[in-house]
């Protein structure tokens, strides 16, 4: 198992804007997506204290009594809280072990949007009995948006098209920000209790910031699990599954999963950064020759949608009682 499979990229020339450092941090950051899916960024501009104070308060909020959760269960706008139970990933046996708080771009009922009933956007909910809640999570948020961006500028680049080609795509972004908690796992589960079962991310690109704890694994080139260790001020990005399409298979959407068996609880915060609701995501946008698309052009939200009812219980059909 090669150590660096997964690389560590410093993207701050991208951060900074840099013509002649970008286009070397963009050409290593495809040379990962390709290959792997996953590489390390570090140079990204999120101040350490600002994930520290997203781990701790999140913690707070985990540790309130159900009751209080409960006020901010999560709404059809995917906004608030999934407690444990609430995610399962296609054809698995059981729920994750997690419980998780969500949140996205805050948008008020008068955004036009939004009054036109636009599904997944829309403001956030926030517990009243944590107010330091909202903003620990979406300061942090804004700036992990901000760090998505400077990645999307290397990708761009590397794809042979202008830095800023994503920008557009990204504005009003179907960003949401995930808060997660994993319990201490009992031994005696079994084989098949996931933290996240195997899956795909479905949309752009995820960013990740992990305590120092471990366990989440990436297949690895050879199809052994590699192990994404936590690395001190860093952020793990991955490929989505719509940048996979958008790329025409060109970089990899790869499995991964989370296992925890450290004996302690886990904390991880995640930005699933995909583009707007209305974006059309084509792979003739980046082609040489717009005849070898292998995918036709899918609209962002719908798709996100599609997978959202799939995965979260919350969304299920009631079933008459
Ligand atoms: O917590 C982690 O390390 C990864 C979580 C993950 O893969 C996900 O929520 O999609
Ligand atoms: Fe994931």
């Amino acid at each position: 198992m090669a150590v660096d499979e997964i690389p560590v990229i410093d993207i701050a020339p991208l951060v900074a804007r840099d013509p002649a450092g970008a286009a070397a941090t963009g050409a290593a950051m495809r040379e990962a997506s390709e290959r792997i899916g996953f590489f390390y960024i570090a140079g990204h501009g999120v101040p350490a204290a600002l994930t520290q104070n997203l781990f701790s308060t999140a913690a707070r909020f985990f540790a309130l009594p159900e009751e209080e959760k409960a006020t901010v269960k999560v709404n059809k706008r995917h906004r608030g809280w999934i407690g444990h139970g609430g995610a399962k990933m296609y054809g698995t046996a059981k729920a994750d072990l997690k419980e998780s708080f969500v949140w996205g771009l805050e948008l008020p009922e008068d955004d036009p949007d939004v009054a036109a009933g636009t599904p997944l956007m829309g403001p956030n909910q926030w517990p009243a009995a944590l107010p330091e809640l909202r903003p620990a999570l979406y300061g942090w948020y804004e700036a992990v948006v901000a760090a998505g961006h400077a990645v999307l500028r290397g990708l761009a680049l590397s794809l042979g098209r202008d830095m800023d080609f994503f920008a557009k795509p990204f504005e009003r972004p179907l960003a949401r920000g995930s808060a997660i908690w994993y319990p201490p796992q009992p031994p005696d589960l079994g084989r098949e209790q996931f933290g996240v079962a195997p899956h795909t991310d479905y949309g752009g690109l995820t960013l990740l910031a992990q305590d120092m704890t471990g366990g989440l694994q990436v297949k690895g080139t050879d199809r052994e699990w590699v192990m994404a260790h936590p690395i001190p001020d860093t952020f793990v990005v991955n490929i989505g599954d719509l940048m996979h399409r958008w790329t025409n298979g060109r970089f990899h959407s790869n499995p991964h999963r989370v296992v925890n068996t450290s004996g302690k609880a886990r904390q991880s915060a995640a930005v699933f950064f995909d583009p707007g609701f209305h974006a059309v995501v084509d792979p003739r946008d980046l082609l040489e020759d717009p005849a070898q698309a292998k995918y036709p052009p899918i609209a962002c939200g719908e798709w996100v949608v599609g997978k959202f009812d799939k995965a979260f219980q919350y969304r299920a059909p009631a079933t008459p009682s």
